[in-house]
């Protein structure tokens, strides 16, 4: 048992949430709760490393291409709706009201598989692969549910009561697996290029993965200033960097608004220069199944944050599905777009 957590440049504590550490429901919740941001050590109750390589490895072999390759299987040549597939340099800004030009980087979205299977159009390095990342999706998502059950405890609810609404590989849930990538360019302009532009998640919850020597992330701090988060944070038992990298967790607005505000959802973006050659990164943007309603999480700690800060769950008077709120958020999203 481990009463510390070790404080990095940013504040974001790293925490072990292995069964060693009867404290991990709790220091959960509190860095949810200050940061909305924490690192969880890749120890037993983590992710392979190996697996984590193997589809770090995957993503380089698909971002190398040769961009007609990659146009095929672009998010555009998908149904109307969808998010899934290829976003090319230049097709994306995550802050458009801000931003003079789109985020330098590209990335690939893929669904969850059922069965095993992606439903979605893949290049034939991902085909050949499907094993590989459809099992390091299952890995995250197992993960969210570990990292669910904690929080369910330290919020005083059933421990299932957050997991059983995140199946995993059922129809009808949005969560993402997103490979990202950054390439290294020496002309980006200081103050108009952004790698990343400053948004917040939409869903539940955020796994990332970073890799050594590729810092560039960035929270918003409570006075609006930037703090940069490493690529490699020191360990919770010492100042020592950990021999494997931790897994960095961040809340999404719709845990914060099915929490009333309680759990935070923090603004961050991705900005770096030409002193890092290329940066790879993947997220797995963990969301509930479609049709769960999102009535205000049955805790105490949640009424009361509510009762102090007039927050609720209802939009326009009506409960929303986790459906209807990635929509919401989608269609804000579009508004903010230039005409
Ligand atoms: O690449 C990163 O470090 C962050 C990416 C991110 O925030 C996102 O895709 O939502
Ligand atoms: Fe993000």
């Amino acid at each position: 048992m481990r009463a510390d957590t070790s404080v990095l440049e940013s504040g974001i504590p790293a925490i072990d949430i292995s069964s060693e550490n009867d404290l991990a429901p709790q220091q959960l919740l509190d860095a949810a709760i200050k940061y909305g941001f924490v690192f969880i050590e890749n120890n037993a109750a983590g992710i392979a490393p190996a697996e984590i390589e193997r589809t770090f490895e995957l993503s380089k072999r698909f971002f190398a291409l040769p961009r007609q390759i990659k146009q095929e299987f672009s998010i555009q040549s998908n149904a109307v709706g969808t998010n899934h597939g290829w976003i090319s340099q230049g097709a994306e800004s995550l802050d458009p009201s801000r931003q003079k030009r789109p985020d330098v980087k590209e990335a690939f979205n893929m669904g969850n598989p059922m069965e095993g299977k992606f439903l979605q159009k893949m290049p034939e390095n991902f085909q050949m692969h499907e094993e590989t990342i459809a099992g390091f999706q299952r890995a995250c998502h197992e993960l969210c549910q570990r990292i669910f059950e904690h929080i369910a405890v330290a919020l005083g609810l059933d421990r299932t009561w957050f997991s059983s609404r995140h199946e995993f590989g059922k129809t009808g849930s949005s969560s993402v697996f997103r490979l990202l990538f950054y390439p290294g360019v020496e002309a980006l302009e200081p103050g108009v290029d952004v790698r990343a532009g400053a948004h917040s998640d939409y869903g539940s919850i955020t796994l990332l993965f970073q890799q050594r020597g590729q810092p560039g992330l960035e929270i918003q701090t409570q006075e609006g200033q930037w703090a940069s988060v490493p690529a490699e944070p020191c360990s919770s038992d010492g100042d020592h960097r950990s021999a494997l990298l931790p897994i960095l967790v961040n809340i999404g607005d719709l845990l914060e608004d099915w929490t009333g505000g309680l759990l935070k959802s923090t603004v961050h973006r991705v900005a770096f220069g030409a002193e890092i050659a290329d940066r790879y990164s993947m997220a797995y943007f963990c969301d509930p199944l479609d049709d769960v309603e999102l009535v205000p999480v049955p805790s105490n700690l949640v009424s009361d944050h509510m009762k102090k800060t007039g927050k609720t769950t209802r939009r326009d008077g009506k409960t929303l599905t986790a459906k209807d709120h990635l929509h919401m958020k989608l269609a804000e999203a579009l508004k903010q777009q230039p005409a």
